[in-house]
Order: structure tokens, then sequence, then C-alpha cells
């Protein structure tokens, strides 16, 4: 089945075109990257389909339903999961579940469930201050899928911590993606992390924001960065970015 069908898509910031006629769908349980150079309009994009802002022309549906707001079953991670400082961790990741009106004891159980999925088991009680820029990733990460989405829109969400902790980020968002198999669009410029992660990958070129190329990334799973299959793959997203604007052609 779809999860999301997009269909000519054009969003307008005064002079800019951010993006421009985009069609695309993603399909249930794949794994999908957007990946383009800044201002290609991923962001926007992205909030598109989380329905935090509206296009100009064009339609986004979700399960075959206009997407007009953000709903319970699109979960959203940001580059900065912006946490409150004032709550406990536990009470950041509960925040939905909290508008949803869980009970307090239900709520507090499944926290600590999910904060276990992401690796932050026993940290429910700890501000975020007291949080590593990785775990706070991962905090976020949690907030979003306490509320069981079945989709996750996730929106360069590593691209603010250093190299390390983003390769274990990665590795364990694979691992939870292959127990979960929730469908999951993901937004990065970093041509290694969207080979690594990705089922499909759609190149967005730069003002206007386009859909210049898709990459079908058929290596083995499970992977990890510098298998020989994904080395390919890279080398061909590379050329691909090495051809001049407006020379793209589609797969
Ligand atoms: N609220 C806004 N007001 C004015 N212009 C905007 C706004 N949001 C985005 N834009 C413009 O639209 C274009 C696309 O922006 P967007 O943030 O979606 O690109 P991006 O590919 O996510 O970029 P980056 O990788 O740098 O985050 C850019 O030229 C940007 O300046």
């Amino acid at each position: 089945m779809t999860a999301f069908q997009v269909r000519g898509l054009t969003r307008r910031f005064r002079d800019t075109v951010a993006l421009d006629d985009v069609s695309l769908d993603v399909h249930d349980g794949e794994f999908l990257v957007v990946l383009g150079p800044s201002g290609s309009g991923k962001s926007t994009l992205l909030e598109i389909l989380a329905g935090l802002q509206r296009a100009d022309a064009g339609e986004v549906r979700y399960r075959d339903r206009p997407v007009d707001g953000p709903r319970p079953e699109i979960g959203v991670v940001f580059q900065d999961p912006a946490l409150y400082p004032w709550r406990t961790v536990g009470r950041n990741v509960g925040i939905g579940l909290e508008l949803d009106g869980v009970p307090a004891a239900d709520r507090r159980r499944r926290v600590a469930a999910q904060l276990a999925v992401v690796g932050l088991a026993g940290q429910d009680e700890r501000y975020p201050h007291q949080l590593s820029g990785g775990m706070r990733q991962r905090a976020g990460l949690a907030r979003a899928l306490v509320r069981d989405p079945s989709v996750l829109l996730m929106d360069e969400p590593y691209g603010a911590v250093d190299h390390i902790t983003r390769v274990r980020l990665q590795q364990d968002l694979l691992e939870l993606w292959s127990r979960r198999r929730t469908t999951v669009v993901f937004v990065t410029h970093d041509v290694g992390e969207a080979v690594l992660l990705a089922d499909r990958v759609v190149l967005l070129s730069a003002r206007p924001g386009r859909v210049a190329r898709e990459f079908s990334i058929d290596a083995p799973r499970p992977r990890a960065r510098g298998d020989k299959a994904l080395l390919a793959y890279e080398s061909e997203v590379y050329a691909a970015l090495r051809e001049p604007a407006g020379t793209h052609s589609r797969q």
C-alpha cells in the first residue's frame, strides 16, 4: 500500500520557489531518503508531509486521505530535538501521550519501554542538560516512537552530532527499523548516510527543488558503513551531483 502520495507539490516563499511540481510516492514499510543540497526544499517537503505547513499547489495524501494538519500516526524527528529543559527526559518523551490523555501509569510504562528501545533505559528522571547531544537525539526519537506512529519523518536528525555518535545512531536506527519496519522518510545532505539507510534515494535539485533522480539501493541488509556494495551506490550518487543543474535525467 502507498503511505504518501505526493502530486504536483509547489511551495513558494516570496521570490523563492522552494518546491516546484514535486511528485513522489512513499510505500508502506519503505525507508525513503530525500537527499539534496542546501536549499533544495527537503525540510519544506518534510514539513508539508507532516502537516506542519501547506503547499501553494498540489496535493499530499496519507493512506489516501489529504494531509491537512499533524496526526498522531505521523511521528516527526528534527535535527534539534527541542526538549523542554524544565521537564525530565521521561516527561519530555511522554508529552504526546499527555496530550492524548493517556493515564499517568500507562504513560510511565510506555515511556520507560520506549527509552529502553532507543538505548536510554533508566534515564527517565534526568534532565535534558544532563544528556549528551546523541542522548538528546535518542530522546527525540523516543518521543516520536512512543505514540506508535506508522510513519516516521526525520529531518537531518544526526546533522548536529559528532561523527562517531552519528555512526552509532545510524546503526541503531537501522536495527530499530529492521525490527519495526515503520515507514521512514529521512532527509539528509550526506550521501554516505543516504545510501547506508535507504531502500530508495530521491535526489532533489536546488532552487527550485525538483525531483532530479531516484536511486534504488538494492544492497543487502544488514548494512554497515564501508560495505562494498554501498560504495558503488555512493559513486553513482556523487556522479549525479556533479552533473550540471538541469541536465539530470530521471531513471
Ligand atoms: N519560512 C521561510 N521563509 C522564507 N523562505 C524560506 C522559508 N522556508 C524555506 N525557505 C526557502 O526555501 C528554500 C528551501 O528551504 P528548505 O529549508 O526546505 O531547504 P533544505 O533543502 O531543507 O535546506 P538545508 O539543507 O539547508 O536545511 C530555501 O531557499 C529557503 O531559504
